[in-house]
């Protein structure tokens, strides 16, 4: 087991004896605000010092932590986390930078300038198959490097990947509040939403309970962002979720949970018996726009038995293949995709590799 998680808890130790406590406005300049979370808000600023000069300073995400609601322990944790921990690529580090104010705990993180990923999923446009393998080729490397350090991240959705370009070729996943070291047992905690996994069903009706129930623990296991993972590459796909809430009160998922069902069982007596007449297994209606090849990462990564789940790092290995069934609406955003990367590569002076590309799709 990595020795991450004690050594985070020796770092916030450190830090709460070297805490400063400052007066934002001395020294940043606020420039707006980047969003708002249901823990504080988020603004981006520059160092006071360099904001008017000639060569204004890094900008710098400030996440403003509200002291009436947040522990300095939680506060500590995150910060440190992400400052110490955060050092892939994709990762959303902390820039140092932390203090209270009598209002707030603050940190400073890099900043994701062009917004998040569910801004881009729910816009007219959509994301690109592309574009979304290149989004989850990202996301795959820097989840299995925050579990092999023994984290793991618990809150996985398109509202904490951050952009650092407008096309979306550089994103990090953000937002460590709730990271937690693998095998910690945490309060089983159900919400509505289709990133919660299944496991947690028994949460739920212990909240919906009218007379008092005994609360339900489990333990933190990596197998929670998998399964966030596999909602996430659905809604880059197809701009919706599967369904509403992973839950049997749902009826689109319980639609996936008895074909995953049907589909193992049919897998298994295959291994044992060759069939005669084989029945073919109707792909529930939400999954039609999906190819069977993607098909089989959902089913991994989307196993409703987390033990059963896969590492985040079984992405990779679905990379270049077809994710999507191609549909006219595809085929013309290709299309309008090569024409733009020809004209910007004309307008660089490459006239004739950008001829190249357009001859090459018009053949
Ligand atoms: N480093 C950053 N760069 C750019 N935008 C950011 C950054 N950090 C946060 N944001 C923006 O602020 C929003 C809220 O931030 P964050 O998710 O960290 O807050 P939170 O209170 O922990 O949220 P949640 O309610 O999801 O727990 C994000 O959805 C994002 O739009």
């Amino acid at each position: 087991m990595t020795t991450a998680p004690k050594e985070l808890d020796e770092l916030c130790y450190l830090t709460a004896q070297s805490m400063k406590s400052l007066v934002t406005s001395e020294h940043f300049k606020l420039i707006k605000k980047l969003g708002e979370g249901s823990y504080g808000k988020v603004m981006l600023a520059v160092h006071q010092k360099r904001a008017s000069s000639e060569l204004p300073g890094t900008p710098m995400a400030l996440k403003f932590f509200p002291r009436r609601s947040t522990t300095l322990q939680a506060f500590l944790r995150e910060y440190n986390l992400s400052v110490s921990y955060c050092t892939h690529p994709s990762l959303t580090r902390a820039l140092g930078i932390f203090y209270s104010t009598p209002s707030h705990y603050v940190f400073a993180q890099e900043a994701g300038l062009y917004g998040d990923l569910y801004d881009v999923i729910v816009s007219e446009e959509g994301v690109s198959e592309e574009c979304a393998q290149r989004v989850m080729s990202q996301l795959s490397g820097a989840v299995s490097h925050l579990h092999s350090l023994g984290f793991v991240h618990r809150d996985i959705k398109p509202e904490n990947i951050f952009l650092c370009d407008r096309a979306c070729r550089w994103v990090k996943l953000g937002d460590f509040g709730l990271a937690r070291a693998q095998g910690t047992e945490v309060r089983a905690v159900w919400y509505n939403s289709p990133f919660c996994v299944p496991e947690v069903e028994a949460a739920k009706r212990v909240s919906d309970a009218e007379e008092e129930t005994e609360d339900i623990w489990m333990p933190v296991e990596p197998s929670l962002d998998t399964w966030a993972l596999g909602v996430l590459i659905y809604c880059l796909l197809t701009s919706c979720f599967p369904w509403e809430e992973s839950t049997s009160d749902d009826p689109s998922y319980c639609k996936y949970r008895d074909w995953f069902i049907r589909i193992q069982q049919k897998e298994e007596t295959q291994n044992t018996v060759r069939e005669e007449n084989e029945t073919e297994i109707d792909v529930p209606s939400q999954f039609d726009s999906l190819s069977s090849f993607i098909l089989t990462l959902l089913r991994k990564l989307l196993n409703p038995q987390p033990r059963l789940r896969p590492g985040s790092d079984e992405i990779l290995s679905y990379l270049g293949g077809p994710w999507l069934l191609k549909t006219e609406k595809e085929e013309l955003r290709r299309e309008k995709e090569a024409q733009e990367e020809a004209k910007k590569m004309q307008e660089r002076g490459g006239v004739e590799r950008g001829k190249e590309i357009l001859g090459r799709r018009e053949r």
